[in-house]
């Protein structure tokens, strides 16, 4: 497999004689040995730890991980520059995490950038187990993807799909050789998916958004140098990485600030206008509210129990975009590259469309036709198995615990390798790194619901599962059901599929590493129709 060089690349620099002296002082004076039976792992050397195992593989970390494990077993404890961190390899351990030690293993890791992106745990996602992470978990299920929101999106979806199809379309009946830079433009497209359900509209800003967004993406993923060195003020000094994130991070409050207060002043405004015509103030419409709307309503109803600040607000709007965006934009970045690596894969979900949704010219599939899709669906699974966007799932231990009869301390953090669990031949067979849908044919796993092994997990599993996984589900589905219908699609200049690049850049979602470049031209039984 073609694979990108690993992100701790850089880590060389770090050769700098006067932080090496530093750390090993620190090491050599701090070690202990507790008399655990911690889980297995490679040798470690001064400073760097396990990091040399995995420098040298030019493999990205959850493919580096997974050649470790087969060496060291389904758990095996690493130590990534200072830190260590028990890896989580096949379904067996990560059902011991996610199921039978859910609550021990329900809190995210902490640590200089993720302290940072958690907005002080204010927001959620990579917020620590707790009564804030409850509360806020509680209203994203509730009221920011409740039925009322989900319903709300789905039109947004529809016209946002709608516009990438007539794009598409105009670019290729111009030029039968035009390049459509899909990757860029999926990208594009759930940009603006979040973007309305979440402000309403495109905001102003967005493009300084984005920018700092992919500031933060590529410095959080617990591989750069203030991350493996978490406890070093020389390190932080030097790399300029807080400072980075730190200035990104607020810079994207301030936007997010500008966003709340304005929304805050118009509803202020309609409301004493409203109050001035009517002589009473009257709510705003729900079934118009975006998640700005319903934070804002939540905020001025008081009746959650806890006070929903500005900063909480903006804190859940910064993470449910981050969450939302990348992830759905590279899993169907990569399913359209498998399509193409496999034609006769994309032969057959274009057939399943043509035969459920008929040989005449469509304007759009909608969200109603998408139920008899079952190719389709098995299409996208495939891609998540392999291409799990968020590959390493990060928690950590609350409590000193037992996973796989080792000892796991207190604190610890866990990466449970997706990727390696998507692709264990014990439970996918020996074909496992192939692009198979069909395997879906034979066995019952869903997105997100877990069967009684824990074989799939692109959206993790127990109580930190990923609460938007229906909605980016079904949006994927929706995606690419248009994209096939509509389109033949090739690669530029008639180069084979073998030629296609399929290297990775990770961080913390999975990326391909060159954006995906296609030519499109109307589909073979539209145009005879
Ligand atoms: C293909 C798309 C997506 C993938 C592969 C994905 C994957 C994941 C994974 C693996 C986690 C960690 C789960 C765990 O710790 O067990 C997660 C968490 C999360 N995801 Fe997603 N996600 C996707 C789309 C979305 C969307 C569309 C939203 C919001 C609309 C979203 C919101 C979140 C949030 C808020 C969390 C943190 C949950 C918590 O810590 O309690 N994700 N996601």
């Amino acid at each position: 497999m073609d694979t990108d060089q690993l992100p701790y690349g850089s880590f060389w620099l770090v050769a700098v004689a006067t932080i090496l002296m530093s750390l090993i002082l620190r090491q050599v004076l701090g070690g202990k040995d507790t008399g655990a039976k911690l889980p297995p792992g490679p040798w470690n050397l001064p400073i760097i730890g396990s990091l040399h195992h995995l420098v040298g593989t030019k493999l990205p970390p959850h493919r580096a991980f997974l050649r470790l494990a087969r060496r060291h077993g389904p758990l095996m404890l690493l130590r990534l520059g200072e830190v260590p961190r028990v890896i989580v390899s096949t379904p067996e351990a990560a059902m011991e995490v996610f199921k039978t030690s859910d609550l021990t293993f329900a809190t995210r890791p902490s640590g200089p950038t993720l302290d940072i992106v958690s907005c002080g745990g204010k927001g959620f996602a990579f917020t620590p187990y707790g009564d804030h992470w409850r509360q806020m978990r509680k209203l994203c299920i509730m009221e920011l993807l409740s039925a009322r929101q989900v319903r709300r999106m789905d039109s947004i979806k529809q016209a946002e799909v709608t516009h990438l199809m007539e794009s598409v379309a105009t670019a290729s009946s111009a030029s039968s050789s035009a390049i459509i830079a899909i990757g860029k433009e999926l990208a594009r497209l759930t940009n603006n998916i979040i973007s309305r359900a979440a402000f309403g509209g495109k905001c102003r800003q967005q493009e300084a958004y984005l920018r700092e967004l992919a500031v933060l993406a590529s410095l959080v993923g617990g591989f750069s140098l203030v991350e493996l060195y978490p406890s070093s003020r020389l390190v932080r000094w030097l790399t300029g990485d807080s400072r980075d994130l730190r200035r990104s991070h607020a810079r994207i409050q301030r936007i997010l600030a500008d966003i709340i207060q304005e929304r805050k002043e118009k509803k202020q405004n309609n409301a004493s206008a409203t109050a001035t015509a009517t002589g009473t103030p009257t709510p705003t419409p729900k079934e118009d509210e975006d998640l700005l709307d319903v934070l804002l309503r939540l905020h001025e109803e008081d009746t959650l129990g806890f006070p929903l600040t500005s900063e909480i607000i903006g804190a859940v709007i910064f993470e449910i975009f981050g969450a939302a965006t990348d992830t759905t934009a590279s899993t169907l970045e990569w399913a359209m590259a498998e399509l193409i690596r496999n034609p006769h894969v994309m032969a057959r979900a274009k057939l399943e469309l043509q035969q459920r949704l008929g040989h005449h010219r469509r304007s759009t599939i909608t969200s109603a036709d998408l139920g008899d899709l079952h190719y389709l669906r098995m299409v996208i699974k495939e891609t998540l198995r392999l291409h799990p966007s968020v590959s390493l799932i990060h928690r950590a231990a609350m409590e000193d615990c037992q996973v796989m009869g080792y000892d796991v301390p207190r604190g610890t953090s866990v990466m449970i390798n997706a990727f390696a669990v998507g692709t264990d031949p014990a439970h996918w067979g020996e074909d496992a790194a192939e692009f198979r849908p069909e395997r879906f044919e034979e066995m019952s796993v869903e997105y997100y619901k877990q069967g009684s092994k824990m074989e799939y997990i692109p959206f993790g599993a127990g109580r930190r599962q990923c609460p938007g996984a229906l909605f980016a589900s079904t949006t994927m589905e929706l995606v690419l059901a248009n994209l096939l219908y509509h389109f033949d699609w090739a690669i530029p200049g008639g180069a084979g599929p073998e030629t296609l690049d399929m290297g990775e850049v990770f961080g913390i979602v999975v990326q391909t590493r060159s954006s995906l470049r296609l030519q499109a031209v109307a589909s073979c039984h539209l145009q005879d129709h």
